[in-house]
């Protein structure tokens, strides 16, 4: 078996200011998603979102059912979103190639059997960031390129937050249950996400950071706006933002990352925006 996973409880807001950074860690932070010839999951049982990671080496990795999903195959009552941050990879689905370059997405949909993960050449892998959520109905499994997302260009040098949204599974580009998944490219110098800071009770989300050197790191801010706290990440890392959560970061230089959403709608817009000045209120 290849597939290995780990569970992990919803936090509740009024225990959350008294975490350590050790626990805060041990809850939201998400590391280890590439190792090669290994899929890892993390099953979070906020909206029971899977967040995860495949990365094929030397052979092709078949998504195994895991078992807090008492579920024959893993998507019997799934959908996934899968995104490529390797070298060129595939994904066959119940017989059905896709071949997946780098920054590229497959949603795929529920009642499927067969989800198999493959690199093209082991010496330059493929990463396959996953995210699944439970869903009701079977919609098609589709191929999402770049080229294919609903893009939204935010922010301004001036305030280091010039930055391009790439809605690449969202409503008007795939048909999903509940996820939302797309990947946001920071412009060189701009290093903040998500500034003006925002939560949405309705869904729960994920950030995962990448294109990030080996030597900088992001600082990814998490908590409701009078007690927002921090946690430092690494490149290929991920962070888990409950649905009362902030969600945003500030980096030693600018990185893409990919936020997967699930819960209550699929509605982008659905926000309740936070400026700047909110949070210095200290309020
Ligand atoms: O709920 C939506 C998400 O938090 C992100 O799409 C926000 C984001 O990519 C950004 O502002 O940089
Ligand atoms: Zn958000």
């Amino acid at each position: 078996m290849s597939t290995n996973y780990q569970e992990r409880y919803a936090v509740h807001p009024d225990d959350y200011p008294n975490y350590t950074m050790a626990r805060l860690r041990e809850n939201f932070h998400v590391g280890g998603l590439f190792i090669a010839d290994q899929i890892n999951l993390v099953y979070t049982q906020i909206d029971r979102f899977i967040v995860g990671g495949a990365c094929p080496v030397s052979k092709a990795l078949d998504l195994d059912t895991v078992n807090p999903l008492k579920a024959e195959h893993f998507l019997d009552r799934r959908e996934l979103g899968a995104i490529n941050v390797g070298g060129a990879g595939r994904i066959t689905v119940d017989g059905t190639v896709y071949d997946l370059a780098y920054k590229e997405a497959l949603y795929i949909g529920a009642q499927t059997k067969e989800v198999t993960f493959e690199s093209v050449d082991g010496a330059n892998p493929a990463k396959f960031y996953l995210n699944s959520a439970t869903a009701h109905h079977a919609y098609p499994t589709k191929k999402v390129g770049l080229d294919d997302a609903e893009k939204l260009e935010l922010g301004a040098l001036e305030t280091s937050n010039h930055r391009v949204i790439n809605k690449l599974l969202v409503t008007g580009v795939v048909e999903t249950c509940q996820l939302q998944m797309g990947m946001t490219e920071l412009k060189p110098g701009s290093v903040w996400n998500t500034m003006p800071a925002h939560t949405h009770g309705r869904r729960m989300e994920t950030y995962f950071y990448f294109e990030l050197p080996e030597d900088q790191a992001v600082c990814h801010f998490m908590g409701p706006k009078h007690e927002t706290r921090h946690i430092w990440v690494a490149n290929e890392e991920a962070v888990i933002s409950p649905t009362w959560s902030i969600h945003s970061g500030a980096g030693t230089c600018n990185y893409t990352f990919i936020w997967g959403m699930a819960g209550e709608n699929l509605d982008y817009d659905d926000m309740d925006k936070l400026s700047p000045s909110d949070f210095a209120s200290g309020e």
